[in-house]
This record gives C-alpha cells, structure tokens and sequence, in this order.
C-alpha cells in the first residue's frame, strides 16, 4: 500500500528492516529511491529529532559512487525519514551467508570500495561507527569491478551517531555491533576513524575466513577480546593481505591505516589474490562455544545487548523487488559498558579458559556443516530408496507370477511380461 512521505516521496513496498527503522522501496520527483522510516521511538525522541535536523547537511553532502547517498531527510509528524539511493543487488551479509567464505580476490575488491567510501567521510569528518556486512550493499547492477567482483557501497552513514547516546552517558554505555567495535571504544573513548577501519578490517576477515576474528558466545567475551586478544595468523591467508588486516586490528588506533592508504593497499593486492580460491579455513577454537568465565555471566545478567550471534539478514533491493523476510535481530546495540576492573578479570579468565578449550568450529561453520550433513543424509536416503526400488523391480520382472503377492505384506506385484 503506498504511503506518503513528506510532500514530495511515496512508498511502496518494503525491502528491509533493521534496528532502526524499516526501508522502503519509494518514488521520489527524481525517479525511485529507498526510504528509510526511522522506528516510532526514535522518531518521536526530540532530542534525536533534533539532531537529525543538525546532521542534515553533513549526511546529504556525503557524495561519492561507494557510498549510498543520502539525497534528503524529511521530518513529517511522527515520520523521521532518510531518503536513498536505491541500491539494486543485495547487501553482504546475505552473500556470506550464502557463501560462507568469499574468494580472497572478491574479498579484498569489495572491501577496497568501502575503504575507498570511507575514505571520502573520513576527509568530510564523519565517522560511519557501525561497519559491518549488513551496511555494505552490492550493486548487482552496476558493471563488476576486477575479476567479476561485485561493486560494493557502504550505506548507514551517521545513524549510529544520530540514536548514540549523549556525552554523559557514553561512559557507561556503547552503541555498535559487538563483532565489530574497536577496543578503544569498549574503553569508552571518543571514536574517531580508526574505528571504521577495525571494523572494516573485521569485516576482511569475516570474509575470508567465514567467522568474525573475535566474535562469538557471549557479549561480555567478545568485548573482552576485542580488548584483550590479538589474532592468530590463519593458515593459507595471503601474506599481504594477512599484514594489512593485522595492521588494522591494532589495538591502539594511531598504528592503524587510514583508510585512504588502505583501499591502495588493498587493490595493490588484486593482481596476486586472481585465480585464488576461497580459503579452506579448518576448524577453528570456537568462542561461539566458549563458556561463559564467571565475570562475564555477571556481565550478562546486566546486559541489554543483543548478544553477538544474533544475526539478521534483510535483503537490498533484488533485480526484481520482492518483500524480505520480518527480522528481529537488534544491532546498533545499545551495550553497558564493562568497567576496567570487569576488563580484567575476563582477561585473566580467559587465560585460563584457553588452555582448556578444545578446538571447535565457529557457531556459523558449524552451521553450514550441519547442513552440508543433513544434505548427505538426506542423498544417501534418497540412493538408498532408489536402489531399493530398483533391486524391486528386477526382482519382480525376475520373479514368476504372484510370488511376490504370496509375500505377506508385500507391496502389490509389478507386473511385466512373463520370462
Ligand atoms: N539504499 C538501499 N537500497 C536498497 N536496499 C537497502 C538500502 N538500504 C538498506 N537496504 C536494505 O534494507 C535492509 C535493512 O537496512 P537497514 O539499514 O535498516 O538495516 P541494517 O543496516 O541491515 O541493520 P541495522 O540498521 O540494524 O544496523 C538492508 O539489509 C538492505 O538489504
């Protein structure tokens, strides 16, 4: 049903949600747009209403081809309204899903794109603070970019700074995706850039390797990770990107690249990552699993978070639109902040935990291997049923007349021609 949107757009069709609102397939004077309907609580949040009327001219002026435009943002009774490009194709989250890893040449050329996208904020001083696959689009119907990659744009600019909590309370609390938060801002530090390229650097790994290099399991453990632990090399990884990811998660975001220096960095690397196949990532010691230590049991009876593993896919736009699948999945998660002392007793749990953790697979390896078992099963049941329907026919055929109907409980006979 359509619906008006200010004086000048109408929607039509909804073709996402997300934490903060619902994304509509829309008309605008200048031909179709995605409208995203921020939800009624922060629509009707003056403060934030506020805010989204100051940040008007910083998100609107943001115009670059791998980034999604804003074109407007209209504020109409209880409507609080950001107007898109419409992005044909669909985002990266639901191309990993199906994937489960991208090949390294694929990987690095999207992440080029957005790094390149960012490097246009960053210049423009807006920080994006929430980097993640559910926020980088592929435009299916753009020409692809090196090898048949898919051209990426990075969308959701700034609407983790418009819902972010005021200055006071940024002590206490963090808005973000726990996979992908930095470990300065767990440290309740302002976020600058550097932000964005540990998250992007995550996103890279993720990529490759199928699993985020800190996520999983509980919240409180992936925040004491992001804080505590540093990656381990993944076997097979290409050296050159391998160095660039491990730049980029440094801890202390000044040795982090910029992410200018980065999208170079990355597409230095096409001509070498051609023909390579996706990494054959074997299992690996599976956070998803870990146990919460007792620190951060503690934290999670505290936690209003999301919880990290709690994945939403909402399609972009198909090359013929079509309504995406309801979602529950909160990101943009509103998370208490643990205190240092907090910080270091999961680290110390930690050391402790890892020495009797055996290896496992990652909750969405795991995944897909239970479905690649279910799958063998289900072949070798349907094998198994035709070689029995087989094996009974040729008996049949074989058989004399009305043996078969002699058996007790036996399926009628098959008749063929008499031997
Ligand atoms: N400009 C766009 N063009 C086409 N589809 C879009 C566009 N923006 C968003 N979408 C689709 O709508 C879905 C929801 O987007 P939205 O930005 O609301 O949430 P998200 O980024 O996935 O998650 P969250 O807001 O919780 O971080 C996206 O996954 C994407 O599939």
């Amino acid at each position: 049903m359509a619906r008006k949107i200010g004086s000048r757009y109408t929607v039509h069709q909804v073709i996402g949600r997300g934490s903060a609102g619902t994304v509509w397939l829309g008309e605008g004077p200048d031909g179709p747009v995605a409208v995203k309907l921020l939800r009624e609580d922060l629509a009707t949040d003056q403060v934030l209403v506020g805010r989204f009327v100051q940040e008007r001219s910083a998100l609107t002026g943001l115009d670059h081809p791998r980034v999604v435009g804003v074109h407007d943002m209209v504020v109409d009774g209880d409507d609080l309204a950001l107007v898109m490009d419409l992005v044909r194709g669909t985002d990266l989250r639901t191309r990993l899903e199906r994937e489960g890893v991208l090949s390294p040449l694929h990987a690095t050329s999207i992440i080029a794109d957005v790094a390149d996208g960012l490097a246009a904020a960053h210049a423009a001083g807006i920080v994006h603070r929430d980097v993640k696959p559910e926020n980088v689009l592929l435009d299916l119907a753009a020409p692809p970019g090196v090898g048949g990659s898919p051209r990426a744009k990075l969308t959701d600019f700034g609407i983790a700074r418009l819902v972010d909590a005021p200055r006071r309370t940024r002590a206490t609390r963090i808005i973000g995706t726990p996979d992908y938060l930095a470990p300065e801002i767990i440290e309740g530090l302002e976020p600058r850039a550097a932000v964005d390229i540990y998250a992007l650097a995550t996103v890279l790994y993720e990529l490759l390797v199928g699993h985020t290099p800190f996520g999983g399991g509980h919240t409180g453990a992936v925040l004491r990770r992001h804080v505590t632990e540093n990656v381990p090399p993944v076997a097979g990884m290409p050296d050159g990107l391998w160095r660039i990811i491990s730049e980029c998660l440094a801890k202390a975001p000044a040795s982090r690249l910029r992410a200018a220096e980065l999208g170079t960095r990355l597409r230095e690397q096409l001509p070498v990552l051609a023909g390579l196949p996706p990494l054959a990532v074997p299992a690996q010691r599976g956070p998803a699993d870990e146990v919460p230590s007792p620190a951060e049991a503690v934290y999670a009876e505290t936690d209003t978070g999301g919880g990290a593993h709690r994945r939403r896919r909402g399609p972009a736009v198909p090359l013929v639109p079509a309504p995406s699948p309801d979602s529950t999945r909160d990101t943009h998660t509103s998370l208490r902040r643990p205190s240092a002392q907090e910080l270091a007793s999961y680290a110390a749990e930690s050391r402790a935990q890892r020495s009797a953790t055996a290896p496992v697979t990652s909750h969405r390896r795991r995944k897909l291997v239970r479905r690649r078992r279910m799958a063998a099963v289900l072949i070798a049941v349907v094998l198994l049923l035709a070689g029995a329907a087989a094996a009974w026919t040729a008996f049949a055929a074989e058989a004399p007349a009305g043996a078969a109907r002699a058996l007790p409980g036996a399926a009628p006979a098959v008749t063929g021609p008499p031997v």
